[in-house]
């Protein structure tokens, strides 16, 4: 017999004065709270520990530092840098808007290893021009909507053939997109949570962030595993979050700050560790690799993910960047002749030495690329 309504109801509590429970909720809340630090606290906790006694790189010195610091300063203090560049490439969304959202979860849950074992790389051409690297993927997702297929909504997402996605992910070179099979994976995983989870709408999981890009990246971490990067030295857990940093970045950039892109806490995202940014930070002095290390690059050979030469790589060039932020933030302090004060953080950092390391690849082949095949970046 069910048991009746009065024998499940709970002994009434001893009556606690409201303010004294709520601020008891409050007091354990905090507790929690500052036991875990932020995400993108924990990518540079952990990043600095690693640089700071890595065996194969070392940031730059004190003079690369601060010439970068103002080479950058010239170009932020221009205009030449801001989230406004985002948008200036003609591939990435012209308006932001949920759409826009929407591509762009789904260009950076597959921004990963464009580079080639062979001399040719994966190639899209779209509109009369052959994208190759990260334009690629932006090519392709291009293509597929030019083509009536609504690769970015969650439902065709959670319900994507592998045949529908051999077609969007086509190379017009004879090398196809790598990690095919986890990139298929990925795509029908984060559709079905998109839906289950989050009523099939990214703007719902960016809106349940409350305005917070730390709390958007650990909703992210916690629903979707793909974007969950991290790895470990000399065993300790080192988190580098590239993608799902990158993610809250492109939003934030796309939507210059505003709507689905409004973070109050943008500055404390860190530099994405790619493969591309620490050969633009070597290049421009801000990284230096053991002879050994960049020996070993030429060669060619493949740095396998985990492995430690990857992590110092990685982590050693996200601490670069944060030094290069801090003295950017110096010589900021000491301007008393800037009309209006620019934006200055680790994103638009990064993106200026990507976007540089990508001008000037031919001068920068010199100093190879690590090669480590991941879905991590
Ligand atoms: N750290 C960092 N990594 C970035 C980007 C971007 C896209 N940047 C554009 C968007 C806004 C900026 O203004 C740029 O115009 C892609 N990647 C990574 O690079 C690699 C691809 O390299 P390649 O094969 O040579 O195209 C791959 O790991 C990809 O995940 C970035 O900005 N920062």
């Amino acid at each position: 017999m069910a048991p009746s309504l009065s024998s499940t109801r709970a002994p009434p509590r001893a009556r606690v004065p409201l303010q004294v429970r709520a601020a008891a909720a409050v007091a354990a809340k905090s507790s929690r709270t500052a036991a875990v630090p932020l995400p993108s606290q924990r990518v540079l906790d952990s990043c600095r520990t690693v640089a700071e006694h890595a065996d194969q790189v070392r940031v730059g010195d004190a003079a690369a530092i601060d010439h970068a610091a103002h080479t950058i300063l010239d170009g932020l203090v221009a205009g030449r840098y801001s989230t406004a560049s985002w948008r200036a490439h003609p591939l990435h969304p012209q308006v932001a808007d949920r759409h826009a959202a929407e591509f762009i979860f789904l260009l950076d849950l597959m921004n990963f290893s464009f580079w080639s074992d062979s001399d040719t790389l994966f190639t899209v051409t779209y509109r009369g021009i052959a994208y190759t690297g990260y334009w690629s993927l932006v090519a392709a997702i291009n293509r597929a909507r030019d083509e009536g297929i609504a690769i970015t909504s969650a439902y065709r997402m959670a319900t994507m053939l592998r045949e529908t996605l051999q077609h969007v992910f086509r190379s017009d070179s004879e090398t196809p997109i790598s990690l095919f099979e986890e990139r298929f994976e990925a795509i029908r995983q984060a559709g079905q949570v998109l839906l289950r989870r989050f009523g099939g709408s990214i703007v719902n999981l960016i809106k349940e962030a409350r305005g917070s890009c730390q709390a958007l990246i650990e909703l992210v971490l916690q629903h979707f595993p793909t974007f969950d990067d991290r790895s470990t030295y000399k065993g300790k857990t080192v988190y580098l979050y590239k993608r799902v940093q990158i993610l809250v970045a492109d939003l934030w950039a796309c939507f210059e700050g505003r709507g689905l892109g409004a973070f109050h806490d943008i500055d404390l995202v860190t530099m994405f560790a790619d493969y591309r940014v620490p050969q633009g930070l070597v290049h421009l002095g801000l990284l230096d690799y053991s002879p050994a290390l960049l020996a070993e690059l030429h060669v060619g050979d493949l740095i396998p993910p985990g492995s430690a030469t990857e992590v110092e790589i990685r982590t050693t060039s996200i601490w670069a960047v944060e030094l290069v932020a801090r003295r950017i933030k110096e010589l900021l302090r000491k301007r008393t002749d800037l009309m209006e004060t620019p934006m200055v953080n680790a994103i638009l950092i990064d993106f200026y030495v990507w976007d540089y390391a990508k001008a000037h690849q031919d001068e920068l082949a010199k100093i190879p690329i690590h090669r480590t095949r991941t879905i991590f970046y």
